[in-house]
């Protein structure tokens, strides 16, 4: 006689009440959700805030089954993704139909074809944005990383997504408008639940970032409303839908994805290439492969598409630069229906937050997973891991639409600073660490002596 175990015994999750060390929680956000996660071990935990009690969910088949597997029970909806919404409206960052619309629209710019098309004309871009390094290399003057990244990623972005059709007074306004909004969202990202009415630090500069944001957009929208031009690029793409798919699509919605577009194509990039550079100088043996590599394969030519697929060694440092800062760090998720993810009832209504930030740092998926080490992602090592160990693009129907664009721009722009020069990092005050906002910048301004490669 056989006897079955029955059902799994359902279980409670480990609880952390955050609101009795809110004063550690306020002053390093990020450290304090990483201890609880690692004191988890990859069971799900439920945080305590008082108000609020979100499951973090960490474990990479807990993670699928958010998703992938029951992604039409976990919504991008509730408190938590209140503050991007004030952002980004119904556009592509929002959830049900209004998302499903604007996703057919841009995913034509998106597609390998348009990708593979524009590759030529984003290497020039790339190579005419990284020469203008070469004053400071020349002077001996040292450059500030992340506004420089920033520039390059724009410059590139603008040409190549945007059609050129922003014009250098609205970037010049755009630009700022976005770091302000992306740093001064950290505490509503945070706190969602504390009512608008209650202030925030934060609150008056994202207002006035958003502001501006929203002047320069309508500008935009009013000069390409009905005469987008051709091309494969974002405004071409909106404006059009507007004209050809009746009365539903107006100018805000035009507006909502301008701005997602334009946050999550230039914040991204700009701070995850920020990172590349403090860790390369902390790993002198990475970066001589590195160099080995590219003069190898490029030598002083200047950088094309087709050197990439040669250049192994630099799409695994871009890999594993996003397993240590993925900077879209954290993404939350309401559950339309009761469920159970690993044994823990989960019910209707509940938050739950998924972070590759913090599955990537798990001792039970990583070996030393603080360590930086590129040699994580050689092709068997990356095939035989979990889909989701690594998810830094997300995953499911919301993965994210720009990772071809990322790790193409990201490899690019890479190996044409590395061709060119031997950056040097000055030193640091303290420890670089990351900072939580929309994204996860570093805590302090980074420099690079840019020493010109002598051939
Ligand atoms: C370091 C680079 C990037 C990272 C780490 C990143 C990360 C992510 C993540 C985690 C998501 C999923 C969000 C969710 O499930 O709620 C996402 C979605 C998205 N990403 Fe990215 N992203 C990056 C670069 C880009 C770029 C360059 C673009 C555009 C050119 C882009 C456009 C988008 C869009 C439109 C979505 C929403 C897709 C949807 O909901 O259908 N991202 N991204």
């Amino acid at each position: 006689m056989t006897v079955t175990a029955g059902p799994p015994r359902s279980r409670k999750p480990r609880n952390f009440p955050l609101y009795r060390t809110v004063s550690r929680f306020v002053r390093d956000p990020l450290r304090e959700i990483e201890r609880i996660s690692t004191a988890a071990g990859g069971e799900i935990a439920r945080l305590d805030l008082g108000a609020s009690h979100p499951y973090v969910v960490t474990h990479p088949d807990h993670v699928q089954q958010v998703l992938r597997k029951e992604s039409e029970n976990f919504v991008r909806d509730g408190t938590f993704w209140r503050p991007l919404h004030s952002l980004f409206g119904d556009s592509i960052m929002s959830e049900y139909a209004e998302w499903e619309l604007s996703k057919r629209i841009l995913q034509p710019v998106f597609s390998t074809r348009t990708i593979r098309s524009l590759s030529d004309h984003m290497a020039r871009a790339i190579n005419e944005a990284v020469a203008q390094l070469d004053e400071p290399a020349r002077e001996g003057r040292s450059i500030e990383v992340l506004p420089e990244m920033g520039r390059i990623v724009h410059d590139t972005v603008i040409k190549v997504l945007f059609g050129d059709k922003i014009r250098k007074a609205e970037a010049d306004r755009l630009i700022p408008a976005m770091e302000r909004l992306a740093t001064s969202i950290a505490f509503r990202f945070l706190l969602p639940f504390v009512p608008r009415s209650i202030p925030l630090p934060g609150d008056r500069a994202f207002s006035a970032g958003l502001q501006v944001m929203d002047e320069t957009l309508y500008e935009l929208v009013d000069r390409f409303r009905y005469d987008p031009g051709e091309g494969y690029d974002i405004f071409t793409a909106l404006c059009k839908a507007r004209m050809t798919e009746g009365s539903g699509l107006d100018d805000n919605w035009v507006r909502d994805n301008l701005l997602a577009m334009w946050a999550t194509s230039t914040e991204t990039t700009t701070v995850a290439l920020t990172w590349i550079w403090p860790m390369l100088a902390a790993h002198p043996d990475v970066t001589a492969r590195l160099r080995a590599e590219i003069e190898a394969v490029v030598g002083d030519e200047a950088v094309r598409p087709e050197h990439l697929h040669r250049l192994p060694y630099v799409k695994q440092v871009v890999q594993e630069l996003l397993r240590l800062y993925p900077v879209g760090w954290i993404f939350p998720r309401i559950a339309l229906k009761d469920t159970v993810i690993g044994g823990v009832p989960v019910e209707a209504g509940q938050t739950v937050l998924i972070s590759p930030f913090l599955t990537h740092r798990l001792e039970s998926v990583w070996e030393r997973p603080l360590e930086f080490d590129p040699e994580r992602f050689t092709p068997e090592r990356a095939r035989a891991r979990h889909r989701y160990a690594y998810f830094p693009f997300g995953g499911g129907p919301h993965q994210c639409i720009g990772r071809h664009v990322f790790n193409m721009e990201a490899e690019l722009i890479l190996t044409a600073i590395l061709s060119r020069y031997r950056p040097e990092m000055a030193p640091t005050e303290g420890p670089v660490q990351a900072r939580i906002g929309a994204t996860l910048r570093p805590n302090q301004p980074l420099h690079l002596l840019l020493h010109p490669v002598q051939r």
